[in-house]
């Protein structure tokens, strides 16, 4: 008997400080539920329980004879969505069963799947792109341009994952977010994209190595702060365990690539590379944080669809900023020469540039699926990960020097990555029979074990 996670959705749309459940569900077995959380929260202000179906109300009442007797059994699993509830920043209101076992399998499988898209893609690109620039390639817009332009290749995917709309006789408390405002925030999501974006390739250009990696990686303090104020964040000793060995990791890397940097750039071109670098990387952090919140307050209850619709919206957006900019600043004329002296030749200039699009886009569904899944400090922490891991696909793709400080580091971040995974260990084991209320407005969360 495979035990599961049942979940309840709460939405809390009134302060009143009496009890007061209803329901738009129609099941008299529903309001049955209601009654019996409700006994379980006393002291909190509840004023509507979903529960969309006929499954969905057997299953709440499973889960009240759960709450009445305390024994966990066998319970049918409801889905609030595929996402996988998580402890540490969840802050929607739900109340959660969270039964021993069954997270966890196709959780963790799709959390692993996540991490390796999210690395492989990541260290694939960056490594393109620095074949771009080292074998000729000079444009800013065009590199900027490919870190987006790939998004047709997941539309397909949007065919297979959205899910078919509600029936008519499942009645749902979450409405889905007006067009109007889903256009808005694809648009503002598509501007801070394009923003980090450029940045990013200013930085790449201008700046040593060494220099580059370690403001890279003070993107992961500022998304420290990031999430703490807008994601609610959890610190544990084990996740700013994780984070400081993860930053030292990424600026020993950075202070020994000090010792070959051969850039030779002007006093002013190094500062707008300085400031793009450090710009981009708190743009990321909020970026990042910016999706876990719209996840969790906007998008709710949605699955795997969520994630490629925001992929393909603000990279269309960013994507038109960047043929824009392609135009406004005169790039556009440069292209063609730029192809014709590439060291590889024409078709490996079209090859690489095409390719660095497509790996952004696996890297980048990686790095959503990770904000949905867990958090926007997980994904940075991944993301981070992959620091190290590049200088040593540079030994074996362009033949780099392999040295002791690489392999340091890349020890490092993976002691920080195990660090932050054992935590979610610790919480799954901890969770065995944890129902869990967080507050929307308060963040405050009741714990019955
Ligand atoms: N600033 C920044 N932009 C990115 N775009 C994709 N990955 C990154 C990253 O790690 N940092």
């Amino acid at each position: 008997m495979k035990p599961k996670l049942v979940s309840i959705t709460v939405f809390q749309q009134s302060s009143a400080s009496s009890v007061s459940i209803s329901r738009n569900a129609s099941s008299k077995a529903n309001a049955k539920e209601a009654d019996q959380v409700s006994d379980q929260f006393q002291s909190t202000s509840i004023s509507d329980v979903t529960a969309s179906s006929e499954a969905n109300a057997k299953e709440a009442d499973q889960v009240s004879d759960q709450f009445q007797s305390t024994s966990i059994s066998d319970v049918t699993a409801s889905s609030v969505g595929d996402r996988e509830p998580n402890p540490h920043t969840d802050s929607s209101a739900t109340i959660q069963l969270i039964v021993p076992g069954s997270k966890h399998f196709r959780w963790w499988l799709r959390v692993s799947l996540y991490i390796f898209f999210l690395l492989a893609g990541q260290s694939a690109a960056v490594l393109l792109g620095r074949l771009y620039f080292d074998k000729g390639g000079n444009s800013k817009w065009m590199a900027t341009f490919v870190q987006s332009a790939g998004f047709p290749v997941v539309i397909p995917f949007l065919f297979f994952f959205t899910p078919p709309p509600p029936n008519s006789t499942a009645t749902s408390s979450h409405k889905p977010p007006p067009i109007s405002t889903l256009a808005l925030l694809y648009l503002c999501f598509g501007l801070l994209l394009a923003g980090d974006n450029l940045m990013y390739s200013y930085g790449l250009l201008y700046l040593p190595v060494s220099t580059y990696s370690l403001l890279c990686a003070t993107q992961l303090g500022f998304n420290a702060v990031f999430s703490f104020f807008l994601n609610s964040q959890k610190f544990t000793a084990l996740i700013l365990n994780s984070l400081f060995l993860l930053t030292i990791s990424a600026s020993l890397l950075a202070i020994h690539a000090g010792s070959d940097n051969t850039t030779n750039v002007s006093k002013l071109k190094y500062t707008i590379g300085f400031l793009c670098t450090l710009g981009a990387s708190v743009t990321y952090s909020l970026y990042l944080s910016l999706i876990q919140l719209y996840f969790q307050r906007v998008i709710k209850n949605e699955t795997f669809s969520a994630i490629l619709n925001m992929q393909i919206y603000p990279s269309f957006v960013a994507t038109c900023v960047c043929i824009v900019g392609l135009f406004a600043s005169g790039e556009w004329r440069t292209l063609n020469g730029e192809m014709k002296v590439y060291q590889k030749g024409k078709v490996s200039y079209v090859m690489t540039l095409v390719w660095i699009a497509v790996t952004w886009q696996i890297a980048s569904i990686g790095m959503l699926g990770l904000v949905f899944e867990v958090s926007s400090l997980f994904s940075n922490v991944i993301g981070t990960l992959g620091l190290p891991a590049v200088p040593i696909l540079a030994v074996v793709f362009f033949g780099d020097k392999m040295d002791g400080v690489k392999v340091i580091s890349l020890l490092l971040a993976l002691w920080g990555f195990l660090s932050y995974v054992y935590q979610h260990y610790l919480d799954d084991s901890k969770c065995k029979a944890t129902i869990t209320r967080v507050d929307v407005n308060s963040g405050a969360r009741i714990e019955l074990c």
